[in-house]
């Protein structure tokens, strides 16, 4: 589904240190035995993987990008035909929470025997242990059984271990102590710095973390800035500034009653977990956290009268405690403090983030990132530095924490705040900019999804384009950020941003620490066992495996957890997406993904402290198959674009501001039609709004109907004085009456206003009497049937039931989620925008095969025909892959690949032939017939349904298309057979 609500974290463990020994040959893919003893495996190394179901195939609806010149001219938006938008999901309107939708676990370091544990996504773990060390100087061949000797200069890390004790925080840029042991045992004073390690093989200095309780990184920022900004003593001179405003309304919002800076001051506005310090800590912070603050304010002061590389470096150090910028990072800061709007395309990991929290810093106004998922926000703020206060909208919050950011916000206490894209379709978050708040950046992060041609299209992100931000936001200044994007995406989202391309900063697309490899399959399990348990991937404390089903990740863990190997599963979709867990050392691919554009974000999250990692591939032709068909999922005819326009169209929408819905599951199932992430009817309803002729006006989408209880009258009870003053204090009595029993009692008769009192006081309640249908003795309606009778938006609406209910008088419960629109111009030739719209869907379609293909070629290249003259060795293939990429992202590489699916089956249309035979009372297209003959459901042929025919994927092997025509054939002579001869 396209809310902000996607994912809610997720958890990954941490394991103690990992300790290297010199690696013994690669072991290969030798058969594994019955499961081992817990005891006796793993004994001093414990790996922890999190198994992951690849986010690209249930929700990355890839945009493809065609490669063949047809393909590529339909790539550029076609001026003749109606460009495409999207809705956004109607959520009440969302608030700001410290609250964080997940917990942080806290275990305690041990040498024993890998615990296994499944913990519901959703919970964080920490583990115990920080381990110090480097990885590992082995070359490997994962599958093979020969070492290979050490070509790439990059696989000589020295190994490097530790053993410290410290509590570890997951996800988060560590906290620096003013101690940070190094190396095997050493303690080396490092002050507050960071090496600046990026795709360097450079060891990794290790810091030791604050021992922590159940509190997460996110707190202790916070914690630090209640120090710097509420503790600090005298200021600089220049109070003027924006930035000096925002402290001092800071430290005036967090002054706790008792005059006292403390913890529970911030917890208690944020609603989060804190430790308390011992005093005596938090007397040594404070004086540390005056001199910070200080220095910060100064330097902030300094770099906003001149942004030169000198300011920038100092507040970078005092901020991050970083002593370099990475490649790209200053041009683009540079770039935004001079008001340019810019393009960022930096590898994943390359520090992305850091490009607007800095210049969130010096800029006067606030800055507003957009980022797709909800686990990606609330992993963003918690990575913000102390000093910037941050705060998040998402669907998950409940009203009073929506008014709360919403207060700090209009007082100035937040200058970063996350949103999704879906926010943009909600008025009453609009309207918080429309007054004197002033946003000086908007951040587009994940970029790519604008583009309908990127591997992530998401229809919500459309509605970014540079008009609108301007004209709601009154911003200037855009920065677009990725690690993935093709040259025509870039041109896409360039375009939508009004980014000149002269303000495009693009470098590398792979960071050169990463290790790829690749393998053939015919037991992945067992191969993914082997190598697991091989050199380096044994040495490696933290691993994903990205699995494309779930049912995969749980059979998968399971499997794992038998052999001692402390495996979880991860549910959420920002694991392949922006993510900064800085522990992980290897990615395993344990199916093909969707792209490569997929493949490097999710590859992206191993190495991101720097080090060498680790990232396999298994390749086998089952799950090559299913995912080909699986491309072909969320395809339409021009027969259901038709009745999709007919029934947006419908006869009665002339009438000006009147409020239309379409119910998401029942259209679904009519039209035949995906209602999930990738949600088609949301992409052509979007692309109505948006295109070049404007069709209609997208409204938040809500639930339509209805089902309301009005309070019965007369109810009868016996309080005390004092519960009856506080229900009338709460306002829950109209009326009563009372009599004193003569023991203190009072004996009330408490009267609810019946619905044709309140009908006549009430329009909202008249009109519902008018609309309803009674059920049971509840009264049924439609939200927008009443909104438009009385002439408000649904939204009004459903705050005037939020009262009522809030009063007592009634209360209702909602259901079947809609799309919900205004008509702005009904299209005069229906005909002709469904063919237009159609024909844009297929090349969507077709675009997202060939990233399929284009994938599938560059693995079976390093497979089969990769000579490893290069550096290539075994089944390491950086070099080629990295090659193969590079082409890829530069569009070097149009052409059409190779894949492996069957082009002419000879039983095909016998096959067809006798399912429609033997189906004749069902309706098919070709489409559906083709779904069913490569096992793929959709909402009107259900797989429960479906499944049982004995042609249900039966032609997997075989092109969907080449499936479709001869379907298509079939159905065609069954209706002339069928059609009365004259
Ligand atoms: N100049 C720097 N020196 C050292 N480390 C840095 C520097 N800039 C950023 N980092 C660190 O790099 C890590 C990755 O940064 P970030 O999460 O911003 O990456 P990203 O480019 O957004 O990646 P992705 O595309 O995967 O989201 C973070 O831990 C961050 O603190």
């Amino acid at each position: 589904m396209d809310s902000d609500s996607d994912s809610d974290g997720s958890h990954v463990s941490n394991t103690p240190p990992r300790v290297i020994k010199p690696s013994p040959p690669a072991p290969t893919s030798a058969p594994v035995s019955a499961p081992p003893s817990r005891r006796t495996l793993f004994s001093t190394t414990k790996s922890k993987i999190n198994v992951k179901a690849s986010s690209s195939s249930s929700h990355s609806k890839s945009a493809p990008k065609p490669k063949s010149s047809s393909h590529k001219k339909s790539k550029a938006p076609d001026p003749t035909s109606v460009e495409p938008e999207q809705t956004p999901p109607e959520e009440p309107f969302p608030t700001l929470s410290p609250i964080l939708p997940f917990q942080i676990r806290n275990r305690v370091s041990d040498q024993s025997p890998i615990s296994i544990e499944t913990l519901p996504a959703g919970f964080f773990s920490k583990s115990a242990s920080f381990s110090k060390f480097r990885r590992s100087s082995v070359s490997f061949d994962p599958i093979k059984d020969e070492p290979c000797p050490p070509l790439a200069s990059n696989l000589q890390q020295k190994v490097h271990i530790g053993g410290s004790d410290c509590a570890e925080t997951d996800w988060t840029l560590p906290e620096l102590e003013d101690e940070a042991s190094v190396g095997y045992g050493n303690t080396v004073k490092v002050g507050k710095r960071h090496s600046n390690l990026i795709g360097s093989n450079e060891p990794m200095p290790q810091v030791k973390l604050r021992k922590c309780g159940n509190e997460g990184n996110f707190v202790k920022l916070n914690l630090k800035r209640n120090k710097k900004f509420l503790n600090k003593g005298k200021r600089g001179n220049s109070t003027s500034s924006g930035g000096r405003r925002f402290y001092k309304k800071y430290k005036k919002k967090f002054k706790p009653a008792g005059g006292g800076e403390t913890e529970e001051g911030v917890c208690e506005e944020h609603g989060v977990f804190m430790e308390s310090l011992t005093k005596e800590k938090e007397k040594q912070e404070g004086k540390k956290a005056k001199f910070d603050c200080e220095s910060i304010e100064e330097t902030i002061l300094a770099a906003r009268n001149e942004s030169s590389e000198e300011n920038l470096l100092k507040l970078l150090s005092l901020t991050h405690g970083y002593d370099s910028f990475r490649e790209g990072q200053l041009e683009a800061i540079k770039m935004v403090l001079d008001g340019k709007s810019s393009m960022l395309v930096l590898p994943t990991g390359a520090g992305k983030s850091l490009c607007y929290q800095l210049p969130a810093m010096i800029l006067p106004g606030i800055t507003l990132v957009v980022s797709p998922l909800v686990a990606l926000m609330i992993d963003q703020l918690k990575q913000l530095p102390p000093m910037i206060q941050g705060g998040l909208f998402c669907s998950s919050q409940t009203p009073e924490e929506v008014s709360k950011t919403k207060m700090l916000l209009q007082q100035g206490l937040i200058k970063v705040l996350f949103v999704s894209p879906e926010r943009f379709l909600n008025a009453e978050f609009l309207s918080i900019f429309s007054g004197t708040l002033l946003v000086s950046l908007v951040v587009v992060d994940e970029a790519h999804c604008i583009s309908e041609w990127s591997h992530n299209f998401r229809p919500s992100y459309m509605r970014l384009r540079a008009s609108l931000l301007k004209e709601k936001l009154n911003v200037n200044c855009i920065l677009a950020m990725t690690a993935t994007a093709t040259t025509t995406t870039l041109h896409a989202v360039m375009s939508a941003l009004e980014i000149p391309p002269t303000s495009l900063i693009q470098k590398a697309h792979l960071r050169d620490n990463l290790h790829l490899s690749v393998s053939l399959s015919k037991d992945k399990m067992k191969d993914l066992l082997a190598l697991i348990k091989s050199s380096p991937f044994k040495e490696v404390q933290s691993i994903i495996v990205y699995c494309k089903f779930q049912f995969e990740t749980d059979v998968l863990s399971r499997y794992l957890r038998d052999y001692n190997i402390s495996a979880k599963v991860v549910a959420t979709v920002a694991f392949g997406m922006g993510l900064n867990k800085t522990d992980v050392g290897a990615v395993i691919h344990y199916s093909l993904p969707e792209s490569l554009e997929a493949y490097v974000q999710e590859i992206g999250r191993a190495g991101r402290d720097g080090r060498s990692s680790y990232c396999h591939l298994f390749l086998d032709d089952d799950t090559y198959f299913k995912l080909r068909s699986l491309m072909f999922s969320e395809g339409v005819d021009q027969y259901a674009v038709d009745k999709f326009l007919s029934q947006v169209f419908t006869n009665d929408n002339k009438s000006q501001g009147k409020i239309f819905s379409l119910v998401k599951e029942s259209a679904s199932c009519k039209l035949d039609m995906k209602e999930e992430v990738h949600d088609v009817m949301f992409t052509l309803l979007t692309q109505l709004e948006l295109g070049e002729v404007q069709y209609l006006r997208l409204l938040p989408q809500i639930n339509v109907t209805c089902t309301l209880n009005f309070h019965k009258v007369g109810r009868k009870f016996v309080i005390t004085s004092v519960h009856l003053g506080v229900l009338l204090a709460a306002g829950a009595l109209r009326s009563y009456k009372h009599v004193t029993n003569g023991r203190n009692y009072i004996k009330h008769l408490s009267y609810y206003t019946p619905p044709d009192v309140l009908a006549e006081r009430d329009i909202v309640v008249a009109e519902i009497l008018k609309k309803s249908e009674m059920k049971q003795g509840k009264y049924v309606f439609d939200i927008p049937t009443v909104a438009n009778s009385i002439g408000v938006m649904t939204t009004d609406l459903s705050i005037q039931l939020q009262n009522l209910k809030f009063k007592g008088e009634v209360t209702y419960e909602l259901k079947d989620q809609a799309f919900c629109y205004t008509i702005v111009q009904v299209p005069t030739d229906l005909c002709s925008l469904s063919a237009v719209l159609t024909k844009w869907l297929s090349e969507v379609e077709s675009c997202k095969v060939w990233k399929f293909d284009a994938m599938y070629d560059a693995v079976v290249f390093a497979v089969n025909s990769c000579e490893k003259l290069q550096g290539c060795c075994g089944a390491e293939h950086t070099l080629c892959l990295q090659k193969r990429i590079l082409d890829y992202f530069n569009e070097t590489d149009n052409n059409d690949h190779p894949n492996k699916m069957g082009q002419s089956s000879p039983f095909l249309r016998a096959d067809i032939k006798v399912f429609l035979q033997g189906n004749s009372q069902v309706k098919f297209t070709p489409r559906s017939i083709a779904r069913i003959m490569h096992g793929i459901a959709s909402p009107a042929y259900p797989s429960t349904m479906w499944s049982k025919t004995h042609f249900w994927g039966r032609y997997t092997q075989t092109d969907f298309h080449v499936v479709m025509e001869a379907a298509k054939a079939e159905l065609i002579n069954l209706s002339a057979k069928t059609q009365p001869t004259s």
